[in-house]
């Protein structure tokens, strides 16, 4: 138990300052937000309270109503957010109050443009909650009290938001937080009772705890009034709900300042009674690739708050989805070990990602615009789902898209299904290149016979790519085959006069690839001619039975496959020169720098570089050398037939 202590001074983390300055400036021109805000928090609270006293039976338990309370005071030009939920210790304060505790803090701030527009939504993603406070006021007190702890543990926190809180033990005989936001000049539109009615209903009507008020706003007023329609949005039916209902709410359980891109409701009866209402966002939270991402369901028990999912009611490749899942079945105090093993949640989280992936396949049909959108921001995570979700493979398979030879532009403008549909007579697999960056993988030497041949390449990119092709060996009977790998089809889609030559050409090349072979010693497994090249002389290809490419680069660290093929092309100028060079040095630097080059193309690491350059440039002078000469004996002829 502490007495009241002196005020202490604490000087906020450098990163609030800098959030609340921006915060004031970018979201003034949307400043009522402040109090959905507010609300938001409060109700959080007080959720987390009925779920603190389901799990402590007796903690802080009293008759009265949990409720948020809204009231202004137009003399004292003060507004006063109070609940009566769970209330913070003196700790908890310091730890969530002036400090940011949260997640991709660092990446959103490197974010920042100093575009005030851009910033705001970006802010908008990263979450303001409490501070949005200082919008509107030059100064704000906190007091509160976490439930169960003593009347005198109570703590009242007060800022100006200029860099530094004060900190004192206070006493507070009731438990939860009162906000008082003492205004800005020029904010007295706010000390309206109609005002701010209009706000709270505007946002914050969804909150299924009353949000009441006196009766006319202020604190001399008579009785309070509820003037939300407190009931759960989920719970009510879908005909009473418009879309601005489901945007404000989706605002309220994601934390997001803008609107979802789809949602869905649907009320499940049968076997298991549940309510899903879940939003897919418009935009990745800063968070999505951080291994503490929070997944963004919430778990309600009869419309109670019970838990943030952690992974039960969403698989990991869903985790961007935002909303409520609602059980009649589970007990009130449910824990994560029973979650773990229940035969509902199993139920509810088969039926809730079909929804979901459904919900997926509707937009992508009727609105491929928003499609794209959502492509554009959680493609990458979907795609986890084709490794980690094996009885829903197809259906997200279906739901991929890819950059191809084919797109216009850059943009994942394909699905497989497309890909399949577009498909070469005679063709029978799907074709892909995995390549760092798409300038690589547009300019990679293994695509000049599909380009000659007109057969369509999916062009991937991204670290998850190893794992996707991996994962999908076929698509609709289709094999997933890289481009980079095996000759064997390659052989299929020749005419017989194509053939001919390429046997021909290697029949004739044998010597030089031999000797090729000797002067590149165990670099390479083999060395052979290749069809597959039309305008570069070498390329390098995995062996038949190796990995992909860029798993092997991901296990080697090197890009390089671990058992190497160098493919020359026998068409080629400079390995036609080859094969006429009488030099076994020369040929030898030629045979390196062309390997060399294949690496380089292959988008990997070469092992010496200086030694690449010291053997090119030693070709390059001996070239300069013979152009030299040959002009000298042109000069020297030229001067004798005028003798
Ligand atoms: N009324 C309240 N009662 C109890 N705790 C609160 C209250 N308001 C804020 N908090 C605590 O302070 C923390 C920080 O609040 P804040 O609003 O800054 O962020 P948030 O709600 O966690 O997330 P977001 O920034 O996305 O809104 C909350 O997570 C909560 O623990």
């Amino acid at each position: 138990m502490s007495a009241p202590t002196q005020q202490e001074r604490f000087s906020f983390q450098a990163e609030v300052v800098q959030l609340l300055d921006l915060m004031i400036h970018s979201l003034y021109s949307n400043k009522e937000i402040f109090l959905r805000e507010l609300i938001s928090n409060a109700s959080d609270a007080i959720d987390r309270l009925r779920f603190a006293q389901l799990t402590e039976p007796g903690l802080d338990e009293d008759e009265e109503e949990l409720r948020i309370h809204v009231a202004f005071d137009k003399d004292a030009r003060t507004i006063t957010i109070t609940d009566n939920g769970i209330g913070m210790s003196r700790q908890e304060v310091m730890d969530n109050i002036g400090t940011i505790a949260k997640s991709g803090t660092r990446e959103f701030f490197q974010a920042l443009t100093g575009d005030q527009r851009k910033d705001a939504t970006l802010i908008g993603q990263f979450g303001v909650g409490f501070y949005s406070s200082f919008i509107v006021a030059d100064r704000v007190t906190l007091t509160t009290r976490r439930a169960g702890l003593s009347a005198e543990e109570g703590v009242r926190w007060e800022s100006d938001g200029r860099g530094e809180y004060a900190l004192e033990t206070v006493e507070r005989p009731r438990r939860g937080t009162e906000l008082v936001l003492h205004l800005r000049e020029g904010e007295d539109d706010l000390l309206n009772h109609h005002r701010l009615l209009t706000i709270i209903q505007k946002y914050s009507d969804h909150i299924s705890l009353p949000i009441v008020m006196p009766q006319d706003g202020g604190d001399e007023a008579g009785e309070d009034t509820v003037v939300n329609r407190g009931s759960a949005l989920w719970a009510r039916p879908k005909s009473e709900i418009g879309d601005a209902d489901y945007n404000e709410f989706y605002k309220h359980v994601a934390h997001d300042f803008a609107d979802p891109l789809a949602h869905l409701h649907s009320k499940m009866e049968g076997t298991y009674e549940y309510t899903l209402l879940l939003f897919i966002p418009a935009t990745a939270p800063f968070d999505l690739w951080m291994p503490e991402a929070r997944h963004g369901v919430k778990l309600h028990v009869q419309r109670v708050f019970i838990m943030d999912d952690t992974g039960q009611l969403m698989p990991n490749y869903l985790r961007f989805v935002r909303g409520v899942i609602d059980s009649a079945d589970l007990p009130l105090n449910v824990s994560r070990e029973i979650l773990q093993s229940s035969r509902v949640v199993d139920n509810i989280r088969s039926s809730a990602v079909k929804k979901v992936l459904r919900l997926l396949k509707d937009l992508a049909e009727k609105e491929p615009e928003k499609y794209a959108r959502f492509w554009r921001e959680f493609g990458d995570v979907l795609k986890e789902g084709v490794a980690e979700d094996f009885s829903n493979r197809d259906e997200i398979a279906k739901l991929l898209r890819f950059t191809t030879t084919k797109s216009a532009t850059d943009e994942p403008d394909t699905s497989l299904s497309d890909y399949v549909a577009r498909m070469k007579e005679g063709q029978d697999k799907i074709y892909y290149l995995i390549a760092p960056t798409p300038a690589a993988a547009k300019s990679s030497p293994h695509l000049e016979i599909f380009r000659k041949k007109g057969i369509e390449v999916l062009l991937l990119g991204q670290a998850i790519d190893n794992w996707l092709v991996t994962s999908l060996p076929d698509f609709e009977g289709k094999r997933l085959q890289s481009v980079a790998q095996g000759v064997s089809d390659l052989g299929a889609m020749e005419d017989e006069a194509e053939k001919e030559a390429g046997e021909k050409a290697g029949t004739e090349l044998s010597g030089l690839i031999e000797r090729v072979k000797k002067a590149l010693g165990d670099k390479v497994a083999d060395v052979r001619t290749t069809n597959r090249l039309t305008t570069s002389p070498a390329c390098i290809v995995a062996d038949e039975p190796d990995l992909e490419l860029n798993l092997m680069r991901r296990m080697q660290g090197s890009g390089m496959p671990s058992r190497p093929i160098l493919e020359i092309n026998p068409e080629h100028p400079l390995v036609r020169r080859l094969d006429r060079e009488g030099d076994e040095q020369r040929l030898s630097d030629w045979a390196h720098v062309l390997y060399s080059q294949s690496v380089l193309t292959l988008g990997a690491r070469i092992e010496d570089p200086a030694e690449f350059v010291e053997r090119l440039n030693g070709l390059l002078m001996t070239l300069a050398d013979d152009t030299e000469a040959d002009a000298e004996n042109a000069d020297a002829d030229g001067g004798s037939g005028e003798e």
